[in-house]
């Protein structure tokens, strides 16, 4: 049975008990562009604390440079690249370190700037994405478009993330080259939320968008590389030394269950689930005790306002 954070004492026996704070992004920071409430003022007292900070979003529509200077937009200073970590950097490292895709291949990228940017920094070449032949002037799908009609032979992976700019065009063509050549062009997905948790509403995710070409074109992805997957708290881990020999010191808080929480118990971590993105009080309640957070919240700033 999850505990709920609602008295200075729970509030301060969580800041006294772990060393390492991982916080999900979409509905624990923020919602959208707009900060929740008390969320700075709770990030400076875990830093005053010694507590190390870290973030870990599978929100593949920025890179973690792009990231920085949301932080900064938002008035949370002083966050560095080594503490920020994205499905679409988690995604690109995949196709580099794992897939081990070779640099003169192309990625077709079904997502926004921050994948584009990811594998650019690490030498590849994208295409789709961002480009704006893809919303060209927003008139009625053209099937004879020449991207659609002209794939390109050097492209070596698919990769799929969260887009606000989504079209028939872009999604034709992505799955073109999940079927040609026989299904062999490798298939990565970002992360798997099936919804966006925005200022007031839920929306798309890109877990739905990306249920949507793996239907048409009849394939699963052969990589999900954001949360619940551990390559990104393995790289945590590898970074921080103290977090790997005691994973309990660890807390991850996030919003969603299948991802967040999952993420943060399969790495040995305690978890914290937080009321204002995606989950519910009653979703929280009924989860099965193998399974339950270790603690839910109203929200993240809860830990600063309870404990003043
Ligand atoms: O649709 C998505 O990609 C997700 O809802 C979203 O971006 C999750 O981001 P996170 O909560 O992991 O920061
Ligand atoms: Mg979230």
């Amino acid at each position: 049975m999850s505990l709920k954070v609602d008295s200075r004492d729970k509030a301060q026996e969580i800041i006294d008990k772990y060393d390492y704070f991982l916080f999900d992004c979409d509905g624990v920071i923020w919602r959208g562009d707009h900060i929740l409430p008390k969320v700075a003022e709770t990030l400076d007292l875990l830093k005053k604390n010694n507590k190390t900070v870290l973030f870990v979003t599978n929100n593949s529509t920025k890179s973690r440079d792009d990231y920085l200077g949301k932080f900064e937009k938002i008035g949370i200073s002083g966050i560095t690249k080594d503490e920020v970590f994205g499905s679409s950097y988690a995604s690109a490292v995949y196709i580099e370190k794992i897939l081990q895709l070779p640099k003169d291949k192309k990625v077709w990228v079904l997502g926004e700037a921050g994948i584009e940017k990811e594998l650019q920094e690490l030498g590849y070449t994208t295409i789709g994405g961002t480009d704006p032949r893809l919303t060209a002037d927003g008139v009625t799908f053209d099937p004879d478009h020449e991207l659609l009609n002209n794939l390109d032979k050097d492209v070596g992976a698919v990769i799929v993330g969260l887009t606000m700019n989504l079209n028939y065009l872009k999604l034709s063509i992505t799955m073109q080259y999940l079927i040609k050549d026989n299904k062999s062009i490798p298939f990565i997905a970002t992360n798997i939320d099936s919804t966006f948790p925005t200022k007031d509403k839920l929306l798309i995710g890109a877990g739905s968008i990306i249920e949507s070409v793996s239907y048409a074109s009849g394939r699963k992805p052969d990589a999900v590389c954001g949360k619940p997957n551990q390559s990104m708290l393995n790289a945590i881990k590898a970074d921080n030394e103290g977090l790997k020999a005691s994973p309990g010191k660890g807390l991850m808080v996030g919003d969603r269950l299948n991802t967040d929480m999952k993420f943060g118990r399969d790495g040995g971590l305690d978890t914290l689930l937080v009321l204002t993105g995606i989950e519910t009080e009653d979703r929280v309640l009924a989860q099965e005790k193998s399974v339950a957070p270790t603690y839910y919240a109203d929200k993240l700033g809860d830990l600063f306002e309870m404990t003043q």
